[in-house]
């Protein structure tokens, strides 16, 4: 763009800025940027992306810079390129979103770290705004703050942000502590197929919580109990054991879960509870103890570790791409099954000494992958509750299974619907075939062609689809990333620093 363009465009953002009434603070924090980025921007002292451009359009829901304006997001790939250099981990969208809706807990500040920027925390900023809890980006945009109000207007929620995650379910666990009858939407999320939520009522009701569903909406009904014994989860899942840990933090007594997930996500929870002052006994077990506290009034200020699942995507990105590329800040205790796993097919893989994450606690890694002759694994790849292969690691192991030599059968037992879409990868040459919904059968070596497609509704089966575009030689197209997004920041970008070439577009 010429200069002359940048200082038009700036003027326009100005004006769109001043008629909404807002400050180029304000404007900054809408976007997650700095005040000083938007200054340059609406003064043409700075390069703008049609994208940018785009953001900042729905932000002001202004028509004067509606250019490429509310479209879907695409990408559009030039694959066949090694990549090469080094990348970071971000801190996970699982622990980020519990973290937010355990802000809801304390009566004061809370500040989280260097947040994922990502549409899924958008949205759960945008439901706690929406009820009254003030939000703003703050250190140009890297960290989080967190204020709560006196009292929570549930009555103005915002029911479509609420819909579009399933993390809004754990909005329970905190409320049923300062309300005695609310509603909330229903959870929505991912289309990986239907998804109970009958755990977290089994394990809430324990609180006194009761829940009657109508129309898309929670009614609850709270009579607050202790439970006089320990609360058995009905199954090891992440979001209910964080449902039951946010129940306990506040329920002035001692608490047992038992049956409790210990995956990434719940022990960065525990955490933070323990930064809140309530004291968590068994963290990295089955068997939790939770020490509550009537009340939580502090200023706190915790970092939220690195995503084992987006380390796992980048290591995919390496393997398929037959690259050399080294992944920092890895949380090595939640990708060790994965790696011994990778390890037996013959992947090239070193690994630094462990050093802490900022929280203190998790261990990190910087792992660097090399190109390796892959062989398909002699048993089958399937998932477990943590300790075991991540369910949210399975769909990479399809895009892996199909650059190595021999036939993997991929079993997803957990969800429903994420298999069948592992076989959008036949549309690019992948040889995959579903024994029934559960089960792919994956033969490799590929020889990925390039392809013109819709994203698949399911976050990790996207990425996966995004891979090997950047395999294949020539140039493909990936329409309507919405889901990429719910889950990764700006990873188009991060992934062109280390050698990819993909551009996003919308429909103008
Ligand atoms: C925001 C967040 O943190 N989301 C994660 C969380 O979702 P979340 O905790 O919501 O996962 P679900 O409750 O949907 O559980 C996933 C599926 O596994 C089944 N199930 C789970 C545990 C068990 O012991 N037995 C069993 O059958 C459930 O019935 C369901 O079909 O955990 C999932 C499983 O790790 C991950 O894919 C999601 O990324
Ligand atoms: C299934 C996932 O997330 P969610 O629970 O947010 O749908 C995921 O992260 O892969």
């Amino acid at each position: 763009m010429s200069d002359d363009y940048l200082v038009r465009i700036g003027k326009l953002i100005r004006d769109a800025r001043q008629h909404r009434g807002w400050t180029q603070s304000q404007l900054a924090e809408a976007l997650g940027t700095s005040q000083s980025a938007v200054n340059r921007i609406e003064r043409g002292n700075q390069n703008i992306s049609l994208e940018m451009i785009a953001r900042i359009g729905e932000a002001l829901d202004s028509e004067i810079v509606s250019l490429g304006y509310a479209g879907p997001m695409h990408l559009r790939v030039v694959g066949g390129r090694r990549l090469s250099g080094s990348i970071d981990v971000k801190t996970s969208k699982n622990a980020c979103v519990a973290l937010l809706c355990a802000s809801l807990l304390n009566k004061g500040r809370t500040v989280l770290r260097r947040v994922a920027r990502i549409e899924e925390v958008f949205r759960i900023l945008e439901v706690l705004n929406s009820i009254g809890v003030r939000t703003r980006w703050i250190n140009d945009g890297v960290d989080l703050e967190i204020v709560p109000p006196a009292t929570l207007d549930l009555n103005a929620i915002d029911a479509e942000a609420a819909r579009r995650t399933r993390s809004i379910i754990m909005f329970l666990g905190p409320l049923l502590h300062r309300m005695n009858h609310f509603k909330l939407p229903y959870a929505g999320g991912c289309d990986l197929g239907t998804r109970t939520v009958e755990p977290h009522l089994i394990a809430l009701r324990r609180f006194g919580l009761d829940i009657t569903a109508t129309e898309g909406i929670y009614h609850a009904e709270v009579q607050r109990t202790s439970p006089d014994r320990p609360i058995v989860l009905t199954e090891r899942g992440d979001t209910v054991t964080e449902n039951a840990l946010l129940a306990a933090a506040r329920h002035d007594g001692v608490t047992v879960i038992r049956n409790a997930s210990s995956n990434y996500m719940v022990q960065d929870l525990c955490f933070f509870l323990e930064a809140l002052g309530v004291k968590v006994e068994g963290i990295g077990t089955t068997t939790l103890t939770v020490h509550g506290v009537h009340t939580i009034d502090v200023d706190v200020d915790y970092s939220p570790s690195e995503d084992p699942v987006e380390a796992m995507s980048l290591l995919a990105a390496a393997v398929v791409t037959e690259s050399e590329l080294t992944i920092r800040r890895v949380p090595i205790e939640f990708m060790e099954i994965e790696l011994a796993v990778l390890e037996e097919m013959g992947l090239h893989a070193d690994r630094s000494a462990e050093y802490a994450a900022d929280n203190g606690r998790t261990r990190l890694v910087d792992l660097t992958v090399r190109p390796s002759k892959l062989e398909a694994p002699i048993d089958k790849i399937h998932p477990m509750p943590f300790p075991g292969l991540n369910i949210d690691n399975v769909p990479f192991f399809a895009a892996i299974a199909a650059v190595a030599q021999g036939k993997t059968l991929i079993h997803d037992w957990v969800y429903d619907n994420r298999a069948i879409y592992l076989t959008d990868l036949n549309r690019l040459g992948g040889r995959l075939q579903l024994l029934d919904p559960h089960r792919v059968l994956v033969e490799g070596p590929t020889r990925w062609r390039a392809a013109e497609m819709m994203c698949p509704p399911a976050l990790r089966p996207a990425v996966v689809v995004l891979l090997a575009m950047m395999a294949a030689e020539g140039t493909s197209v990936l329409r309507n990333v919405y889901v990429i997004n719910r889950g990764y920041e700006d990873l188009a970008e991060r992934l062109n620093s280390v050698g990819a070439q993909i551009e996003t577009f919308r429909d103008i």
